[in-house]
């Protein structure tokens, strides 16, 4: 038996259960991030990761995140997705304040708008696709079915398989079924090919992709593989922890025509 959750009740209105959950039209601001800093404080070395980042996110945007290791990017999707706070800065989804914010509106920021992705699957393996889906949906508040979600990805014929059972990419897949099958606004991957070949890793992207475009799901994606700068609507460039170049990509090349 799957666990259950109680749904989500709402709280107080300073939280942001209260908040809109319909996706709005393409391009409403979604995060608003003004100044934000962040210092990693470890023993006596502090390390300053992020620079004052000045940066705004748009619903139905497809951003790609590039830069070298250590330049800050982990940190900033992390602040982004709620799973760290600024050290100081402002940062603002669709208006409501997240800095500051209690670790009880973080949950829910993070269980209702925002979808992650990692490197490394995740997947629980004794359970099947459409299980290991189902344990977001179920505690999710207006998710879709587990099994909508895989078709989405192209995994539909492969739900009742177990983790070990599928490739390296179908468990990608899975993963982004998991993110995505509780119609968060915000899907948040990092490196999410990194594990995997090319072929593979264009399919995983196919998926992100393709979700982004069907959902108008606001999408930031890592990679050390500039050539996925292609696939975006915009590029960003850091380097120790500041965005040093951003590019508006006029048209977003398909997935499939890219070559690295
Ligand atoms: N928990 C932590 N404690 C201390 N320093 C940290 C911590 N997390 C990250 N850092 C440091 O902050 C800086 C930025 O790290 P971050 O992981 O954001 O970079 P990144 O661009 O994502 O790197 P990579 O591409 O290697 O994943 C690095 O110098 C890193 O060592």
């Amino acid at each position: 038996m799957l666990p259950v959750t109680a749904p989500v009740t709402v709280p107080a209105s300073d939280t942001l259960s209260s908040a809109p959950t319909t996706t709005p039209a393409k391009g409403a601001l979604v995060f608003e991030a003004r100044k934000v800093r962040k210092v990693y404080h470890t023993g006596e070395l502090d390390v300053v990761a992020l620079h004052g980042v000045d940066l705004d996110f748009y619903s139905g945007e497809l951003v790609v995140l590039l830069g070298a290791s250590g330049s800050g990017k982990s940190t900033l999707l992390n602040i982004l997705g709620g799973l760290d706070v600024p050290t100081s800065g402002h940062l603002n989804y669709k208006g409501w304040p997240l800095t500051n914010a209690e670790e009880k509106t973080l949950t829910l920021f993070r269980r209702n708008c925002v979808g992650f992705v990692f490197q490394f699957y995740n997947l629980i393996p004794s359970l099947t696709a459409r299980e290991n889906v189902a344990l977001i949906t179920d505690i999710a508040r207006d998710p879709m079915k587990p099994e909508e979600a895989l078709e989405l990805v192209g995994l539909k014929a492969r739900m009742d398989h177990f983790p070990s059972q599928l490739s390296g990419g179908e468990q990608q897949r899975v993963a982004i079924a998991r993110a995505i099958a509780k119609k968060p606004e915000v899907l948040l991957c990092d490196e999410p090919t990194g594990a995997l070949d090319v072929h593979t890793g264009i399919t995983v992207l196919e998926a992100v992709e393709q979700i982004n475009r069907e959902l108008g799901t606001l999408t930031v994606v890592i990679t050390h593989n500039a050539a996925m700068a292609e696939m975006a609507d915009r590029v960003l460039h850091l380097s120790d922890g500041q965005i040093i170049k951003q590019r508006h990509n006029e048209t977003r090349m398909p997935v499939r025509s890219l070559q690295w």
